[in-house]
């Protein structure tokens, strides 16, 4: 039985206090810390790099990082997060010439290894990899940007991939991504989810200091996912 994990996307943190954000909302309860990579190429924006996870790892963050490649090229910054501290490694099949190779290059460097699928993404991809992949991840916005709705059509991606997973045997876990609250989680558990990234969904928009102020939210989600 796969345990049902809280992926907080510090995205929508609060960078200018990272580190504390991070304990904060671990401390609330959150399990995995979604880290999202975007270079302003694969994707229309620009993040974050292998020193934000390295600086993470030196303040004292011991939870596994996931973090999200949304870059084309993909596997030369590979090796450099692997080195910073990445527990999960994803990345978009559209963004590798050699899928199977970048997999294989991931559990190289001692990452679990993952493909993100984007909402018009076919699980075709998955055919010949399963024996290579940790990870399903299925984005239910198109990738970029916090703070979007949840596409719907995303409920029957997400139970045609657990079936798939079911199918394998295998231990692969299956995380959505984009639009996640505390008013949907439970549904998409019910469909098929077991990790669950939601950046806006916890860290809202209130800059505030007080170092509970995630406590109630991750409770709320934790008491949807266990409906
Ligand atoms: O990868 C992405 C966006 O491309 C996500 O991880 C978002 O950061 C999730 O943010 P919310 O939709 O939960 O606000
Ligand atoms: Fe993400």
């Amino acid at each position: 039985m796969t345990p049902d994990l809280i992926a907080p996307s510090i995205l929508s943190a609060d960078f200018a206090r990272l580190g504390e954000e991070v304990d904060n909302v671990l401390a609330a309860g959150a399990d995995i810390v979604h880290f999202d990579v975007m270079d302003n190429h694969y994707v229309p924006n620009l993040t974050i790099g292998p020193l934000v996870c390295e600086a993470l790892r030196k303040h004292g963050v011991t939870a596994p990082i996931d973090v999200h490649l949304m870059v084309k090229p993909v596997d030369r910054i590979i090796p450099d997060f692997a080195a910073a501290g990445a527990t999960y490694i994803t990345f978009h099949p559209e963004a590798s010439e050699h899928i199977d190779r970048t997999l294989q290059l991931i559990r190289s460097e001692g990452c679990k290894a993952g493909l993100v699928f984007n909402p018009a993404t076919s699980l075709s991809y998955l055919d010949y990899v399963m024996d290579k992949i940790d990870m399903i991840l299925l984005m239910s916005v198109n990738p970029g940007f916090g703070g979007q709705s949840f596409i719907p059509a995303t409920m029957d991606k997400l139970r045609a991939a657990r079936k798939m997973i079911d199918a394998s045997g295998l231990d692969i876990r299956l995380e959505v991504d984009g639009g996640v609250k505390a008013d949907n989680i439970g549904e998409i558990k019910a469909a098929g989810a077991d990790t669950f990234v939601s950046g806006s969904g916890i860290f809202g928009k209130g800059r505030d200091s007080d170092p509970h102020r995630y406590d109630s939210i991750i409770r709320e989600m934790r008491e949807q996912m266990d409906r």
